[in-house]
């Protein structure tokens, strides 16, 4: 059971993401506060009670409590949602008390490649979990119906949130494999550039469900080389991400590749592309372990300027004759 507590959940981080989950949290809470990092946000949303920016269409309750008081917001909180890019949460991190329960909401790595909850424990949190699933923040904050994972070693912290967390739209499961489900939905945003690029060249609905396939073999080989367990990447945080990410209309990354065959600029609108990043990560990672990750390695080259999206496909499909598997 979640503990009643004064002020109510906390959501860290005023993007689209974060201002989904104030406003899901708001459905069954009196109250929630949202911390925006720049005070211009945080007074906009107070005035104009919508995140014009970054989540457009979508009200904000008046339960949602805005403010860019970070010691203020967390005063009274035993958790908190922190909603901010990847990169921006290492600097987060060093600004929360580590008595705060902490669900990590973001779908990257830490500077370094290290994964976000891995930098928390080392950090000093005790209490860490990790959100991941199919939720465009789009459709989370019209209270469109969608699923789920929140993941935790600690059982108790991850029914916490869960029973925060719940609404008649929002359907959360638990788990414990924190790798799995973190890097679920870390390596999705990857291949879902790689289907945006395929996108770019108007390869067609086969190529797209191929990269969907093979990427999804990717992950679980790299998921299991990580020690998380097999049957995660079949799940919200895997598969079902993957494809929601991967066929969306509304997803960054595969906009981003999309963009990219294009010739045009990946980032829109000041929004975050997380699986750029994590490309270059994981492909270093790859090169120095020998490990093969095709799709990530293409998308990393791409990304870099290093190869074409032609000559990336090209090579993909002159690799040595195989196997499934
Ligand atoms: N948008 C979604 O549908 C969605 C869903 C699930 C998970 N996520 C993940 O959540 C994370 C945040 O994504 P988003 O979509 O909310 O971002 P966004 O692109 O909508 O907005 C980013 C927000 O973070 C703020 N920000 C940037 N750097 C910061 C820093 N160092 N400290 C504090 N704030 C900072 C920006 O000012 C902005 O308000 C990403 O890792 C993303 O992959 C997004
Ligand atoms: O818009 P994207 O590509 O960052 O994806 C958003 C969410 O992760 C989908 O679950």
């Amino acid at each position: 059971m979640s503990r009643p507590r004064e002020g109510g959940p906390v959501v860290l981080g005023a993007g689209g993401w974060g201002s989904a989950l104030a406003v899901t949290l708001a459905q069954t809470h009196p109250a929630v506060t949202l911390w925006a990092r720049r005070e211009a946000l945080a007074d906009e949303l107070r005035r104009i009670r919508l995140n014009a920016a970054y989540l457009p269409g979508v009200a904000l309750p008046s339960q949602v409590n805005v403010t860019s008081d970070l010691a203020a917001a967390v005063a009274e909180a035993d958790f908190a949602f922190a909603v901010v890019p990847s990169v921006g949460m290492a600097d987060l991190l060093s600004a929360l008390p580590t008595s705060l329960g902490l669900v990590l909401c973001a779908k990257g790595l830490a500077p370094g490649g290290q994964r976000l909850s891995e930098l928390a424990a080392e950090r000093g949190f005790r209490q860490v979990a990790v959100l991941s699933g199919p939720n465009h923040a789009e459709e989370v904050g019209l209270g469109l119906p969608a699923a789920t994972v929140i993941a935790s070693r600690d059982e108790g912290f991850a029914h916490r949130v869960q029973q925060a967390l719940m609404t008649p739209s929002l359907r959360v499961y638990t788990s414990r494999d924190v790798a799995g489900v973190e890097l679920g939905g870390v390596l999705k945003n990857v291949v879902a550039v790689a289907a945006g690029l395929g996108d770019g060249l108007a390869l067609g609905d086969n190529a797209r469900a191929s990269v969907i396939t093979r990427g999804l073999r990717e992950m679980a080989r790299y998921l299991g080389a990580q020690g998380a367990q097999a049957d995660t990447v079949y799940g919200l945080s895997g598969l079902g991400d993957l494809v929601a990410t991967a066929t969306s209309r509304h997803s960054r990354n595969r906009a981003a590749g999309e963009a990219i065959a294009r010739g045009q600029a990946p980032e829109r609108g000041g929004q975050v592309v997380e699986g750029l990043r994590t490309a270059r990560f994981l492909a270093e990672w790859a090169e120095q372990h020998d490990f093969d990750l095709p799709i990530v390695q293409a998308v990393a080259a791409v990304s870099e300027g290093r190869l074409s999206p032609q000559d990336a496909l090209r090579n993909l499909m002159q690799r040595q004759p195989r196997a499934e598997g």
